[in-house]
């Protein structure tokens, strides 16, 4: 897939560039699909330094960050995890959607995140790794309502003094985001559903829908109307027909909306 340069639509790149140079780990704080991947992957391409990531859920167990014992030909070996990988290349880390993560796991992070940099291993030899200088690590979490999202501990969020809030941007600046990824032939189609995505938006965090689209839906209706896709067609498909998964009320008070905006 092309490499598509991230827009810098609210200084996010210059904020993780001082945080980088004065040792400061960061938290980034929005909800899905506001650009939080696309930020990171561009500043380690901007850095030329190798990006690590690991995505956070309930299932992620501490041997993921650290590492498992194998057994090949009869010999047990240690495969070290990406958390210790990355500390001792002096990598950046990307730990996607923290907050999901179990206590236990949290708990083996913050050995490593805390100011000596360092950890045990003890699943096998109890070397202490210590951080290469350069490593840098980069957090997010989802808002609160979002599944199987829990509170971040307190003095784990204190590890990251840097917080960058990524929001939904203003309707200018998506339509920009979206042109970096359609052919921008159909702009005021475009301009709709962003209007579309943002009434959706609002309901959501008033919690009257269940559901908030992100800019991966906004994006992808341009790139189905690039594909010759009708603009009614393209809502339904990907602004409207999701909300049935929460009942057919639900769903028919999205559907007047699209009905409205773009005609029957
Ligand atoms: N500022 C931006 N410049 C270019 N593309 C962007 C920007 N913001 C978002 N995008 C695009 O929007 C989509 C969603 O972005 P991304 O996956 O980075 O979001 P996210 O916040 O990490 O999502 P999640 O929390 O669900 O992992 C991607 O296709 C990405 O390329």
């Amino acid at each position: 897939m092309e490499e598509l340069e991230y827009l810098d639509w609210n200084n996010s790149i210059k904020i993780l560039d001082k945080a980088h140079e004065a040792g400061l780990f960061v938290i980034i704080i929005g909800p899905k699909g506001t650009g939080k991947t696309s930020l990171v992957r561009d500043f380690a391409k901007r850095k030329n330094v190798n990006l690590e990531s690991i995505n956070f859920s309930l299932r992620t167990r501490e041997s993921h960050l650290v590492g498992t014992k194998t057994l090949t030909d009869g010999t047990i070996s240690f495969d070290e995890g990406i958390l210790i990988k990355s500390m001792r290349e002096g990598d950046i880390l990307y730990l996607d959607e923290i907050n999901s993560a179990e206590a236990d796991v949290l708990l083996r992070l913050d050995e490593a995140l805390d100011d000596r940099r360092q950890i045990v291993l003890k699943e096998s030899t109890g070397e202490v790794v210590k951080a290469k200088e350069s490593w840098f690590v980069v957090a997010t979490i989802n808002p609160l309502t979002h599944s199987g999202t829990k509170e971040l501990p307190p003095q784990l969020l204190s590890r990251f003094p840097v917080r960058i809030r990524l929001e939904y941007p203003p309707e200018n600046i998506e339509l920009e985001i979206i042109k970096k990824h359609v052919s921008g032939k159909h702009e005021s189609e475009i301009i709709q559903a962003i209007k579309l995505a943002n009434t959706l938006r609002q309901a959501a965090a008033v919690e009257e829908l269940f559901y908030s689209p992100s800019l991966r839906e906004t994006i992808a209706f341009g790139k189905l109307l690039d594909k010759g896709m009708s603009s009614k067609e393209a809502a339904d498909i990907v602004f409207g027909n999701v909300y049935t998964q929460w009942g057919n009320i639900e769903y028919q008070k999205v559907s007047d909306i699209i009905t409205s905006m773009f005609g029957n």
